[in-house]
């Protein structure tokens, strides 16, 4: 995995804005955001519709950039950067999972895991697949490799998703609504995949509107408004012992 020291801060957002230009002038997406996540930690960012959970994501990822302020991911401070090193530095740091999986439906799922790595080539391209075959089994579907994406249930398609988003081993996992487009059963069994990932030392930030999830992760960042709550309501209660989390 990464080279960070246990417990350094992954990601760090100071003084971050977003600001979006909209017919009607400005609007304000994120505001005066502070946020620091230490390596290890599993991170569910709640809060309401519009509240600015996709917009913080794609800021961590490098998708997009702060109006103001500065954002640092493992180690980087990606203001600093252009487009082209941005693009390369995403898809060495960041894993993203989305709600939609966005695989490649014309690509086998083996070669949808792959992909990442003949981007940032930093493992050996006689290794790709042995090494993609090998985040197959780490996520529970080694046996559907060979087919192609649509051959493959909703929740099976999800875990070659994160596969995919591991295969640079990046330091930080980032996921939006990962099981927004699953039934109960996938859902539980993606968040488990996740809870797993975290317990072998990934840090993840899931951006999530479900209470169950929310009780996989080791810390909930409420926003409100474009802002992190400072003191937010307790909502889910006692997330309860793993077997009763679902
Ligand atoms: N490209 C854009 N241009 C203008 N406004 C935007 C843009 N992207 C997001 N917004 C606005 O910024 C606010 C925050 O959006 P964001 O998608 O981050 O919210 P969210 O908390 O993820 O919402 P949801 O839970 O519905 O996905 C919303 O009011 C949204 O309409």
């Amino acid at each position: 995995m990464n080279d960070l020291p246990a417990r350094a801060p992954v990601v760090e957002l100071r003084g971050v804005a977003k600001i979006y230009d909209v017919p009607a002038g400005r609007f304000t997406a994120l505001d005066g955001v502070n946020l620091e996540i230490a390596s290890g930690e599993f991170v569910a960012v709640v809060g309401k519709s519009g509240s600015g959970k996709t917009t913080l994501l794609n800021l961590l990822a490098g998708i997009d950039r702060p109006t103001k302020g500065e954002v640092i991911v493992a180690g980087t401070s990606m203001g600093a950067l252009s487009e082209s090193r941005l693009a390369e530095w995403r898809g060495r740091n960041v894993g993203l999972v989305f709600q939609f999986f966005q695989l490649l439906p014309t690509l086998t799922v083996v070669e949808n895991v792959a992909l990442p790595m003949d981007f940032a080539e930093r493992i050996p391209r006689a290794k790709r697949r042995h090494r993609a075959l090998e985040l197959l089994e780490r996520v529970g579907i080694r046996d559907q490799a060979d087919k192609l994406p649509n051959m493959l249930s909703g929740g099976q398609q999800q875990r070659a998703a994160v596969a995919r988003a591991l295969a640079n081993d990046p330091p930080v996992l980032l996921a939006d609504e990962p099981t927004g487009n699953l039934d109960s059963i996938n859902r539980a069994a993606v968040l488990e995949l996740f809870a797993d990932l975290n317990a072998d030392g990934r840090t993840i930030v899931m951006v999530t509107h479900e209470h169950d999830a929310r009780a996989f992760a080791t810390r909930e960042v409420t926003m409100v408004d474009g802002h992190i709550d400072a003191m937010p309501q307790a909502e889910a209660g006692d997330p309860g012992t793993p077997d009763e989390r679902l």
